[in-house]
């Protein structure tokens, strides 16, 4: 059976609530996702087949999460490359880069000769929070995305699909359909469209707010914050 999704008013609203009545901080919620997508990284993909990760990082908390999974995937033994193009002047964004510069982890401005030179990219450009025609300079980025052959693991959406109405009819995101999804505490509505390896994360919330939120609690197992779901990308859009 479908996991049940989360549209984007509802998955702010939740993210609002943890940090309200749910105590959490913003830095656990996004150490959480970043670990979440650091471990569908193994999944896909274990340093014995591939150590270069090279990470897209939007201006948002998507991107925050990008620099997260960063700092983990280089204590599990990758060699990880930053593409993060629009520094958001903010405190936490600040810190996470911080924390990777210190593992001396290189950031590109390149992103198309970083694509040449690595086994495998994290899309953490835009999650729920995006909408409109992508905006400079990301155009170029989505294309590359979009045209590579290696592995795309997409974190919470595909950046540049639209949250309730999954893949785009024009522009830059027409066609793209990352290898990987990682939804992050539950699957946004776009999951109808994803045709492919499916995961998601989100093994801190409280029984009484997945029931709020009519979530499913998927079934983690050991110490796993991730698990993986089975495919329900049934749309034809593309
Ligand atoms: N509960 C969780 O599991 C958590 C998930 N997190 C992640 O946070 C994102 C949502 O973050 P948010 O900051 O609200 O927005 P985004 O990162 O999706 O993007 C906002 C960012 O992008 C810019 N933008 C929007 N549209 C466009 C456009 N058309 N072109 C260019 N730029 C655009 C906008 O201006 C902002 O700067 C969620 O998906 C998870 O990945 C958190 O880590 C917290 C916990
Ligand atoms: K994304």
């Amino acid at each position: 059976m479908a996991l049940r999704t989360l549209d984007s008013k509802n998955a702010a609203e939740l993210d609002k609530e943890l940090m309200s009545t749910g105590a959490f901080s913003i830095d656990q919620l996004m150490e959480l996702a970043g670990l979440s997508v650091s471990q569908a990284v193994y999944k896909i993909q274990p340093p014995s087949k591939g150590k270069r990760v090279l990470i897209a990082c939007g201006p948002g908390n998507n991107g925050g999460d990008g620099l997260v999974a960063g700092r983990h995937l280089w204590h599990y033994g990758y060699e990880p490359t930053m593409y993060y193009p629009k520094h958001t002047k903010n405190e936490l964004y600040e810190r996470l880069s911080q924390q990777l510069k210190d593992l001396d982890i290189p950031f590109t401005e390149d992103f198309t000769s970083a694509i040449d030179q690595t086994d495998l990219i994290v899309d953490s450009i835009f999650g729920f929070s995006f909408s409109g025609e992508v905006r400079e300079p990301f155009p170029a980025v989505i294309s590359a995305l979009r045209d590579t052959t290696k592995p795309v693991l997409a974190v919470d959406a595909p950046s540049s699909w639209n949250i309730e109405d999954g893949p785009p009819d024009s522009g830059p995101g027409k066609g793209f359909m990352p290898d990987a999804l990682i939804s992050l505490t539950a699957p946004k509505p776009l999951v109808k469209w994803f045709k492919r390896r499916h995961f998601v994360g989100g093994r801190f919330l409280s029984k009484k707010m997945a029931e709020k939120y009519g979530l499913d609690m998927p079934p983690y197992e050991g110490i796993d914050q991730i698990v993986e779901v089975p495919v329900e990308g049934q749309g034809e859009k593309l």
